[in-house]
């Protein structure tokens, strides 16, 4: 287990500025959450740290890699999982298939004597596919295992993403949205995984969310990005509260006293996201 550092972070394509000298990092075992309005780059920001992009300028660092200069393959290698905003899982194969296809980076035997079913592969695949159930049982979706992905209601399949995604053993999980779509239950359930993934495994998660409440429960530090550029670095209270942050939701023509948008149940930043969308 490592920090992740994230220095001097940019990303230009062709003439847009996506990320702009972007610095946070996340502390071994610590939930981290990076915010920002539509098009902020935090997206671009996941995509960098999973070796889909390739950084224009700036380092991450994890587990004593540079990680702009590998592959998402090298990355998932050193133990760094993701899941995507849109779900990422094979509809027609079952729970249990898609969580096998995650802990491929930990088979050995190899394909061949995985084929040929040799004594050795039979013994490996029986010992994953005891680790299968119990991450299935942990995200709640064991009695769903041999079902295929696609007949399953929305938020059990994002919680099989999750699954899939703890089913590499990873020591940095980055969480693409991992509530959005979900009715209040299927947040309430998310959100006692992730807890729950990062009190008993020890993990550190890098979250990037749009639901805010969420966020604000969740992290123990926010890093806030708009246009590219982080704008604010703090506990969900601090940020919460910081007039940049709140100007960047409703955008620059309207000026609000933070007081005004003070927590009220939900967030400041979730009222001043929930007006930039009446104004949309
Ligand atoms: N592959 C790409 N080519 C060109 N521009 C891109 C590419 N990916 C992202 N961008 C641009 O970079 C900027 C940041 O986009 P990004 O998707 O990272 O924002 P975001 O904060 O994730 O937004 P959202 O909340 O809407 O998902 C946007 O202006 C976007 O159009």
């Amino acid at each position: 287990m490592s920090e992740l550092i994230v220095d001097g972070l940019t990303v230009r394509f062709a003439g847009l500025t996506a990320l702009d000298a972007v610095d946070f990092a996340v502390p071994e075992g610590s939930v981290h959450a990076v915010i920002g309005p539509n098009g902020a780059g935090k997206s671009t920001c996941f995509n960098v740290l999973s070796g889909v992009y390739r950084a224009t300028e700036g380092s991450v660092r994890f587990a004593g890699a540079e990680l702009t200069a590998l592959s998402p393959h090298k990355i998932a290698a050193l133990g760094v999982a993701r899941t995507f905003q849109n779900i990422a899982l094979s509809s027609r194969q079952s729970v249990e298939n898609n969580l096998m296809l995650g802990r491929h980076r930990l088979t050995r035997a190899g394909f061949a004597s995985a084929g040929l079913r040799l004594p050795r592969a039979r013994r490996e695949d029986a010992r994953h596919r005891g680790r299968v159930r119990e991450i299935a049982r942990f995200v709640g979706v064991s009695e769903y295992l041999d079902a295929p992905v696609g007949m399953l209601p929305y938020g059990v399949q994002k919680r099989v993403e999750l699954a899939r995604a703890l089913a590499m053993e990873p020591s940095l999980l980055l969480l693409d949205e991992p509530v959005a779509g979900m009715n209040g239950d299927e947040r309430r359930r998310m959100a006692e995984v992730i807890v729950a993934a990062r009190a008993d495994l020890g993990l550190s998660i890098l979250l990037v969310e749009h639901d805010m409440g969420m966020v604000m429960k969740l992290a123990d530090r926010v890093t806030v990005l708009d246009f590219g550029r982080r704008i604010a670095d703090g506990t969900p209270d601090e940020v919460q509260r910081d007039p940049a942050v709140i100007r960047a939701y409703l955008g620059a023509a309207h000026t609000v006293d933070a007081g005004e948008l003070a927590v009220t149940g939900e967030t400041a930043a979730d009222a001043a996201r929930q007006k930039a969308e009446e104004r949309a």
